[in-house]
């Protein structure tokens, strides 16, 4: 539901900047083309259809190459004014250019249009740490393995990884939607104390219209500066994917920007990871596709895994669950994703507060006190109408403080098991196993 609104949302946008765009208001065409282009981003984010996917992403070019060329032209009519600020640094291609040796962060005579890159990708530098620990991350050791190898080793004990022995620069992570890709990602920030750079393919498409392969390139420049940090690039087939006729000028050129700064030709690209992750790993450009040297499979979680995720997700949340109880809703949850058990578990979290609200009695309980569980005392609790201490009375009859909500048991997780089906299907796991078999390794 919430994707049809994204849609709704971008195609009213886009009528908006079509109708500004016929009456020549071209500063707000743009304007609304570019907003429009984030809601169509979020609308393709959630599509589950392949087709409406396709149709979307044609359009979506159609109307960034539309704001591209209103962003040229108004570029054009605004350096027609004469104002004769900054000398020689108004090209602001030759700045950028010509800065490659420069440090990124010398914000003095930095060029605007440069400063203002620096800014954005400011932006994508995770300062605060997600606080996902590796153990957060149920079962996937293989990835973690892989992720340590990259992450923790060569900056733990960098005299391994001389000679021959090279710690991995570019690593995806593709699977099914909510495996725990970005999650592993959070982990990876969570656990260096090097710098993490998280973008988002639409901030540099969208934000950056025209110059977004600047923008590729002073991030891995900033990078590099930095010494020792990750690149996450999250959906990066949005921003890599294969070539094709509706490719736009500028999406060819932030995948060409890409390619040479993954390869790290005439740079120092030593002490940078490039960690992505896609749903789509088949779209992703060959070229693209080879500078990743390890291509781990997140797919589906295992029974163990399961268990685990029912347990985090719970956490300490009152429960009667029992490690046998775990056990029996891991094996009853095969094909379900760590995100579908996360839903899972919040519906099962709601149902003592969907027990209180339709009970219609209550009864008097003695029980340990909340903030001092060695003090007894008297609550209310819902009950069933033939329980022996049984009132008949609704949840505004009770005093809020005295109320003790009943604690999730098997049977509630099992009514959510009902209710949250798996959302990925076995005809779409085939494609991944496919394509594990021709490219990728198994992480889980
Ligand atoms: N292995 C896991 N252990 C614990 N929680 C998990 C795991 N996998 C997924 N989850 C839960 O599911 C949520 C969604 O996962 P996440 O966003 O990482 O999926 P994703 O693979 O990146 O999906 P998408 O491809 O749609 O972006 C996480 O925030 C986390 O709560």
């Amino acid at each position: 539901m919430g994707d049809v609104n994204f849609l709704q949302k971008a195609i009213a946008i886009v009528q908006q900047a079509t109708e500004a765009d016929n009456a020549k208001n071209y500063a707000e065409a743009h304007k609304l083309y570019i907003q429009s282009l984030e809601w169509f981003t979020t609308a393709l984010k959630y599509e589950k259809s392949e087709r409406s996917k396709a149709t979307i992403k044609a359009k979506t070019l159609e109307y960034l190459q539309r704001a591209e060329q209103l962003k040229e032209y108004l570029e054009k009519t605004k350096n027609k004014k004469p104002i004769a600020v900054g000398g020689s640094k108004s090209n602001t291609a030759n700045g950028a250019n010509g800065a490659s040796n420069k440090k990124v962060e010398d914000d003095e005579d930095m060029d605007p249009e440069d400063k203002k890159r620096n800014d954005s990708l400011s932006s994508a530098i995770v300062t605060t740490k997600p606080n996902v620990k590796w153990d957060d991350v149920a079962g996937l050791y293989q990835a973690k393995e892989y992720l340590k190898e990259a992450v923790i080793f060569p900056i733990k004990f960098p005299q391994m990884f001389t000679g021959n022995r090279k710690p991995w620069k570019g690593i995806l992570l593709y699977g099914p939607p909510g495996t725990g890709k970005s999650y592993l990602a959070k982990a990876v920030a969570t656990e260096i104390s090097s710098t993490f750079f998280s973008i988002a393919p639409s901030d540099i498409v969208t934000k950056w219209l025209g110059d977004s392969e600047r923008l590729v390139k002073q991030l891995f420049e900033m990078a590099r500066e930095k010494k020792n940090s990750v690149i996450f690039v999250d959906e990066v087939d949005s921003l890599c994917s294969s070539r094709n006729d509706q490719e736009s000028e500028s999406a060819r050129r932030i995948k060409t920007e890409f390619l040479i700064q993954m390869n790290g030709v005439g740079n120092d690209s030593d002490g940078i990871l490039v960690l992505a992750a896609t749903n789509i790993p088949w779209g992703l450009d060959m070229a693209i596709r080879r500078r990743f040297e390890k291509r781990i499979y997140i797919g589906l979680p295992e029974p163990q895994a399961r268990a685990k995720m029912f347990q985090i997700h719970i956490g300490n949340t009152p429960n009667t669950l029992t490690p046998g109880d775990y056990k029996k809703l891991a094996e009853a949850t095969e094909g379900y994703s760590g995100s579908d058990i996360q839903s899972l578990c919040k519906d099962a979290i709601m149902q003592p507060v969907r027990a209180v609200q339709n009970a219609t009695h209550f009864k008097y309980i003695r029980a340990p006190c909340r903030d001092d569980p060695d003090v007894m005392r008297e609550y209310v609790t819902p009950c069933s109408p033939g329980d022996k201490d049984a009132q008949e009375m609704t949840w505004m009859d009770i005093d809020p403080e005295k109320l003790k909500e009943p604690e999730i048991t098997f049977s509630d997780c099992l009514k959510s098991i009902r209710v949250i089906k798996p959302s990925v299907s076995s005809k779409d796991l085939d494609k991944y196993v496919e394509y594990t078999r021709d490219f990728g390794q198994d992480g889980v």
